[in-house]
């Protein structure tokens, strides 16, 4: 039977000296999807995309990308990277950088394609020193996807981006996965995971914590906040609405989160505290918050397999 996956991590565990960078990770992508590595410094995503590269071995368990070795993938030609450190030679133009890249591959993109899916549009004849720090990124990303790789992976692309910059590189992504290809990127932004991928793992510590879509990560904390107006009456007993597991105040309003707002707004009316409403879901920002805070030894998990 074909293997389609286009990733699996089974058991695998790395450290340096005594600091424990990632333990007992289990993770499949199928081929097709657009995955987040999302976590806070030091939760062990660099070494996880160093492993996943063959870079760096797995003290324990294994790795596979395509049903092969990392090294075996790369050597293929089934993957492209862009990773964190890597420095663009001056003095060489897009364009030479491009073809010099694309000669590496036996079926290259079409330098005319590779330019429109990485919006290098009137930069091929500009030497690499004199790119803005989000038009170096798109170079970077071409040269990842010259090769035309079933799996792109990306280490914190948009680090040091500027927010258009950061919109920019991330509509070049999308291109990129919309043709069918499975892409892997690490990221701080929850919001360019929000938006960018089908699915979001998040680790802390060097495990995984969470793992499903934005959407059922975000419900997989209070599902809604209700905001009111601070009732003259004062803030006492908000706590104890039905469903409210939590209540802030700022300034002249009350947020309450709650797991089922209908039972909260519903109570509100009934005791005449429903004033100046509004009730919004819970952002997959408040999701990570709450998953990071705590120690992140009590996975919460949900297939997001397409
Ligand atoms: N070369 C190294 N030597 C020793 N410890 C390291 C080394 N590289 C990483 N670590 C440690 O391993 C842990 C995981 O680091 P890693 O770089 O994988 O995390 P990260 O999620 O990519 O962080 P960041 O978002 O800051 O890049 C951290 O505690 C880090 O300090």
């Amino acid at each position: 039977m074909q293997n389609t996956d286009a990733v699996r991590f089974r058991g695998v565990s790395f450290r340096y000296g005594q600091v424990r960078a990632v333990s007992d990770l289990d993770l499949t992508i199928p081929c097709g999807q657009t995955v987040a590595l999302l976590g806070p410094n030091g939760a062990g995503k660099s070494t996880t995309i160093a492993m996943l590269l063959g870079l760096l071995a797995p003290a324990a368990g294994r790795v596979e990308l395509f049903g092969t070795s990392p090294n075996a993938a790369s050597t293929a030609g089934k993957v492209g990277a862009m990773l964190q450190e890597t420095e663009l030679l001056p003095r060489v133009t897009v364009a030479e950088l491009l073809a010099f890249v694309r000669r590496l591959y036996p079926h290259p993109m079409p330098l005319d394609e590779l330019v429109r899916l990485a919006d290098l549009d009137g930069l091929l004849g500009r030497r690499l020193e004199k790119l803005s720090g989000g038009q170096s990124q798109r170079v970077k990303f071409a040269a990842a996807i010259a090769g035309r790789p079933d799996l792109l992976v990306l280490d914190e692309p948009t680090a040091a981006m500027d927010v258009e910059s950061r919109h920019g590189f991330w509509r070049a992504m999308r291109r990129y996965a919309r043709e069918g290809h499975t892409v892997l990127f690490s990221t701080h932004y929850v919001e360019e995971a929000d938006e960018s991928a089908d699915r979001v793992v998040v680790v802390a510590g060097g495990r995984l914590i969470a793992d499903g879509t934005p959407a059922a990560i975000r419900r997989s904390v209070a599902t809604h906040n209700v905001g009111i107006a601070v009732p003259v009456e004062g803030t006492a007993g908000l706590d104890r609405l039905p469903a409210v597991t939590a209540v802030e105040i700022r300034g002249d309003r009350a947020y309450l989160s709650t797991d089922d707002a209908d039972a909260t707004v519903l109570a509100l009316a009934a005791s005449g505290l429903l004033h100046e409403l509004e009730v919004r879901g819970a952002r997959l920002e408040d999701a990570y918050l709450a998953l990071t805070a705590g120690d992140g030894t009590e996975p919460i998990l949900e297939g997001a397999q397409r």
